[in-house]
């Protein structure tokens, strides 16, 4: 098989508004992306996309939560809103870049693969919910939130504010990953995992059956790349690069920085559950093997950083 890229975009940054969940901005952001995605292409690269769904999974859950008080209506089950933003989020992409491509006479098709992964039910994540989803709040906001629903579990989230967590298993394999290989060699760009994929356990008669939970898209993202043994993975997310002493008057952008120093980093402390860390580490797992980079950047700056001209790199 071939080498390829794969290139994850982060459920936040196709959000302009987080109070609002707009369809019309996330299209907007998705275009954005689909030409620097489309530049890839044009370069003559292989390209598998992911995508998060943080915030657009929260708030399909929170939607079904409010109709349900409402109406008396089932509320839709997490992993059927995984399922939900996974199908939405990729028909966005599927869109633009079939869009894109034929804008630039491109001959080129875009798939897009509903992947469940599986999880294990005996996860120890399931008992401590850690995965961001849905509207930032404020403190007082996320007060009140919980003396109305106990149950939840609330967090700050990077200094961005407060926020809903719920259970986010590793990622053991892809079920699908036969055809989404299948679809690249026959020359598609695909896009996979999004949302981090449909959680699934495997039952006892070797079937499987989804199970409440987001997985974190980068650490999907690892594993797919892992999987189709692709060369190079770019994570797109909220800043243009990695830093150290992130959010203090400290803060340094990381350029080029090999795995053991970004692991010393991520030892010292300088990346956030939830939010820069699972990055970090998913990069880490994907570079065990020799001769791959990680560039970690935002979506304006993919470009320049092909030509190492932004971003952070890592490598081995
Ligand atoms: N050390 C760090 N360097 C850069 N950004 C950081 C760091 N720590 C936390 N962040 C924050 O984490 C965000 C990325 O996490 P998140 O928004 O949850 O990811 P995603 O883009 O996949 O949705 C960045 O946009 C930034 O605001
Ligand atoms: N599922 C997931 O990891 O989504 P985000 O990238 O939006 O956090």
């Amino acid at each position: 098989m071939s080498k390829f890229i794969v290139v994850a975009i982060g459920g936040n940054s196709l959000v302009k508004d987080n109070g609002r969940d707009s369809i019309e901005d996330q299209s907007e952001a998705v275009r954005e992306i689909a030409v620097n995605i489309a530049d890839l292409v044009q370069a003559g690269n292989d390209v598998v996309v992911t995508h998060g769904n943080g915030p657009q999974v929260g708030f399909e859950l929170r939607r079904s939560e409010v109709a349900s008080e409402v109406t008396g209506m089932d509320v839709t089950p997490l992993v059927n809103c995984v399922a939900g933003t996974q199908g939405g989020i990729g028909y966005l992409i599927q869109q633009a870049l079939t869009n894109e491509f034929i804008h630039r006479r491109l001959d080129k098709k875009v798939a897009t693969v509903i992947t469940q992964v599986e999880v294990s039910k005996n996860d120890p994540n399931f008992q401590s919910p850690s995965k961001p989803v849905g509207s930032f709040f404020t403190l007082e906001q996320a007060e009140e939130m919980k003396r109305a629903k106990p149950d939840w579990v609330i967090i700050e989230d990077s200094g961005r504010g407060y926020r809903r967590v719920v259970p986010s298993p590793k990622p053991i394999d892809i079920v699908e990953k036969d055809v989404i290989k299948s679809l690249i060699e026959t020359g598609y760009v695909v896009i996979a995992v999004g949302g981090g994929g449909i959680p699934v356990i495997k039952t006892e008669n070797n079937t499987y059956e989804g199970i409440d939970a987001v997985i974190d898209k980068d650490f999907a993202t690892s594993l797919l790349a892992e999987q189709i043994d692709a060369e190079s993975l770019i994570i797109t997310t909220g800043v243009p690069q990695v830093c150290v002493n992130f959010g203090t008057p400290e803060q340094k952008a990381l350029e080029e920085v090999t795995a053991a120093e970004m692991l010393v980093y991520a030892e010292q402390g300088h990346f956030p559950a939830g939010s820069m860390q699972p990055k970090i580490e998913a990069s880490l797992g994907f570079l065990k093997k020799e001769g791959r980079r990680v560039i970690i950047t935002n979506p304006e700056n993919m470009k320049a950083a092909m030509s190492q001209q932004a971003g952070t790199h890592i490598v081995n």
